[in-house]
């Protein structure tokens, strides 16, 4: 059903007051896409969210959905679906009448609505709650109700902030996966905004991370945990996230004037007798799956490691590590990827 509602943003910018949320951004989402968008908090995800809702007017700059400029169109008349973390379903209203709100203020008729509102139930696996209140529902069941209320008004474009957030760790996999499929299915522009490291690198096509109002990289996941074009980025995505060793240090010289950074991943430091770097292990944290070792140099370094499990490893213990050589980053002194 892609039906050519790309999302374009032009030199967007909202501010609030001193503080500039949203502070220049260009982005474009081709139809269909599913992008991640992830930063801090108070990096402006959510405000780029609500500015292509039409929850916000911007300061400066445009938001176009299927080329068309959204400038003069209001919240209700935008091909555009916003599905809150907090659900916001209404607590007086069953399932159903809640999948269907939309549908009847836009004055369907309530027979096609009840057909529309059963149809997403049946998709999203709630079928059997229709007639049932939010608070008789689980929070993984709210949050389809709230992905059913989204899904009837067949919007060219979904906006998601954060709609995993509350689930527990089972919930969201599977909610996650869900999502995934539904995207498939409807073929659907979507923008998802999340805190979570693995959302961001599995849930979609690119991945947009924002710092400061700005966006600082947008690509494919893999690729930008490959090539992250700054130290920003570098340490926002991945967990545990990046070393980064100012001046180059034990993972040898920046080169230059020297005030560049040398950055690696903890999975690309292999335990090795022979390697090249001393340290000795300040802690272990054991995942079951793997190990991560907090390691210190005897230049006062900090090295994260990750290793398989069990390898009976202790703080103060003393370890060589070897670099994969291939695998390492060079930043620039203003911490651009050289
Ligand atoms: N209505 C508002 N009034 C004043 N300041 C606001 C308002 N909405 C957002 N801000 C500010 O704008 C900045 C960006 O907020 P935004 O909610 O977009 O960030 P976010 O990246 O979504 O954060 P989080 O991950 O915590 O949800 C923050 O500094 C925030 O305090």
């Amino acid at each position: 059903m892609a039906d050519g509602s790309g999302v374009r943003l032009t030199g967007l910018v909202k501010a609030y007051g001193p503080v500039r949320a949203v502070d220049g951004v260009d982005l474009d989402v081709p139809a269909g896409e599913l992008v991640t968008v992830v930063g801090p908090s108070g990096s402006g995800k959510s405000t780029v969210l609500r500015l292509i809702a039409g929850l916000e007017r911007p300061d400066a700059g445009t938001v176009a959905v299927g080329g068309q400029d959204l400038r003069d169109v209001p919240p209700h008349r935008r091909a555009v679906a916003m599905v809150f973390q907090d659900y916001a379903l209404y607590p007086h209203l069953t399932v159903r009448e809640n999948i269907m709100f939309g549908l009847r203020v836009r004055k369907v008729p309530k027979d096609e609505a009840r057909r529309q509102a059963a149809a997403a139930a049946d998709q999203l696996g709630i079928a059997d709650l229709l007639d049932r209140y939010p608070d008789q529902a689980s929070g993984g069941q709210r949050q389809r109700v709230a992905l059913a209320r989204a899904l009837v008004r067949a919007p060219g474009v979904y906006l998601l902030d954060e709609p995993l957030a509350s689930l527990d760790a089972q919930l969201r996999l599977t909610t996650r996966a869900d999502l995934v499929a539904l995207h498939r299915q409807l073929g659907s522009t979507t923008l998802h905004v999340t805190h979570d490291q693995a959302e961001a690198m599995t849930l979609g096509d690119r991945v947009v991370v924002m710092d400061a109002g700005r966006v600082r990289q947008a690509g494919p996941p893999q690729e930008v945990y490959d090539a992250p074009a700054d130290t920003f980025v570098a340490r926002f995505l991945g967990s545990p996230p990046m070393n980064l060793v100012p001046g180059g240090g034990v993972l040898g010289g920046t080169g230059g004037d020297g005030g560049g950074t040398v950055g690696i991943r903890p999975e690309d430091l292999a335990l090795d007798p022979d390697g090249p770097i001393e340290a000795t292990v300040e802690a272990v944290e054991t995942l079951g799956s793997e190990a991560v070792l907090l390691t210190r140099c005897p230049d006062g370094v900090r090295l994260t490691v990750r290793t398989p499990p069990r390898l009976g490893l202790r703080s103060g213990d003393g370890v060589r590590l070897r670099p994969d050589p291939q695998r390492l980053h060079r930043f620039d002194g203003s911490g651009r990827r050289q």
